[in-house]
């Protein structure tokens, strides 16, 4: 590989600084034979990891699989993403999450790292062999799509993994409250008629399990927190000293429950659209790093799933490659975040949650070269058919949105580059 040098990038949006990547490092000194990538005017940031995607491979690859999951991740800027367990069959067992680490290799464009589920078949009535996975490397476990609503099952899944030292991650969702439900529970959805998904039904969960980790001392991982309340819990949680992490995706930063206006099944997503007050409270608090990090819940599904009425419509948003478009809409044109907190919440923050020691790394010499460049002043309309997804399920179609990632990098090697992936 020839090493390859970034000239005049702004690394975290501060002063302009040339990189020299060589044999998968950021490098001190200057190489005659380098491969020169012009920068100026692009900020540099160490490459996003996503907590939360889903690949849809095996089962589903008709909208999503590793190699196009994969595609759209590395466009995004993405160098490394948590592949949901809700498969088919699902990711319950050490056969599948190492099926799927290794497609991940294969592909080669982002790391992939499977995350394997919490109980058999998501099923929530017995736990599945969590150390068996665990000694193949899974870091995370979730039954995300469902909630693991015993709080036996979750207490003991959370003693297990400190054994382990691996996280759960919950998607806080009481199914007793949810039952039937369709969209946020409040008057849009009263207005259209559709059954409501309270926001009782993700905080009365948050609480209980911010509470379970406090008994259990273990790593709690909150999946796509989505309204005010929950926000004010984790925040309580963190005071007290509770091991808990959160996530926000870019939907529930930038959209809310107006939406259902268009009655287009397109902004149906689990947990639902709040209100525009809970999207304000949930940037505010991604600011002050109670949210810790941006996770994009990228959930692809076919056009017959998407295009029916809306009861009949699977809940779930593209997200990969516009994430950053929309941290920067929400977070960073507010003045609520500079590049700095972009990386910590796009990079740093998802890696040390997961326990990864190679992501989310300082740009500085000796650490991997792991990176992304985006132009900040660059804006772009977004298509869903042009999207890398099988996919074209996104809540952004038509909208034109700022900041654009140019080039990846993964260990040395780019990945994407203006909008093309590099295999
Ligand atoms: N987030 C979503 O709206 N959808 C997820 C699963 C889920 O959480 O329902 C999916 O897998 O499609």
């Amino acid at each position: 590989m020839k090493p390859l040098l970034i000239k005049g990038a702004r690394p975290y949006g501060e002063e302009p600084r040339d990189l020299l990547l060589r044999d998968g490092l950021i490098a001190e000194g200057a190489v005659d034979d380098a491969e020169v990538i012009e920068a100026d005017g692009l900020i540099a940031l160490p490459g996003f990891v996503d907590l939360h995607t889903h690949l849809r491979e095996p089962g589903r690859e008709d909208t999503e699989t590793i190699a196009t999951g994969s595609a759209a991740a590395a466009l995004g800027g993405y160098t490394a993403v948590f592949a949901m367990a809700n498969t088919d069959p699902v990711a319950d067992n050490a056969v599948i999450v190492q099926h799927v680490a290794r497609r991940g290799r294969e592909v080669g464009l982002v790391d992939v790292h499977p995350v394997g589920a919490v109980t058999v078949g998501l099923k929530g009535e017995r736990l599945a062999e969590l150390g068996t996975m665990a000694a193949t490397g899974v870091l995370m476990f979730s039954d995300d799509g469902h909630c693991v609503a015993d709080p036996l099952l979750m207490r003991r899944a959370l003693e297990y993994s400190t054994a382990l030292d691996v996280v759960i991650a919950q998607h806080a969702e009481e199914p007793r409250l949810t039952e039937g439900a369709q969209a946020h529970e409040g008057e849009h959805a009263a207005r259209l008629g559709l059954a409501g998904w309270p926001a009782a039904a993700e905080e009365s969960i948050i609480a209980r399990d911010c509470l379970l980790a406090r008994q259990t001392g273990a790593r709690l991982h909150v999946c796509h927190v989505s309204t005010a309340g929950a926000a004010e819990l984790i925040r309580w949680a963190k005071s007290q000293g509770i091991t808990v992490s959160a996530e926000v995706t870019p939907h529930h930063l930038l959209l809310d429950d107006e939406r259902l206006a268009t009655y287009d099944p397109v902004n149906k997503v689990n947990p639902p659209l709040r209100t525009a007050a809970d999207a304000k409270v949930l940037r505010e608090a991604l600011a002050e790093g109670v949210l810790d990090c941006v996770a994009t819940d990228h959930a692809p599904h076919a056009q017959q799933d998407k295009d029916c009425e809306w009861s009949a419509a699977r809940p779930g948003m593209l997200g990969l490659q516009t994430a950053l478009s929309v941290v920067v809409a929400t977070m960073v044109e507010p003045g609520l975040l500079d590049w700095r907190g972009v990386a910590r919440v796009m990079s740093e923050r998802p890696a040390a949650i997961a326990g990864l020691t190679d992501q989310g790394r300082p740009l500085e010499a000796g650490e991997p070269a792991t990176l992304t460049l985006v132009d900040p002043a660059a804006t772009w309309t977004v298509r869903g058919a042009l999207l890398a997804s099988i996919a074209a399920n996104t809540p952004y179609e038509g909208m034109t949105l700022p900041g654009r990632v140019v080039t990846t990098v993964l260990n040395g090697r780019v990945t994407a580059h203006e909008g093309k992936v590099l295999q």
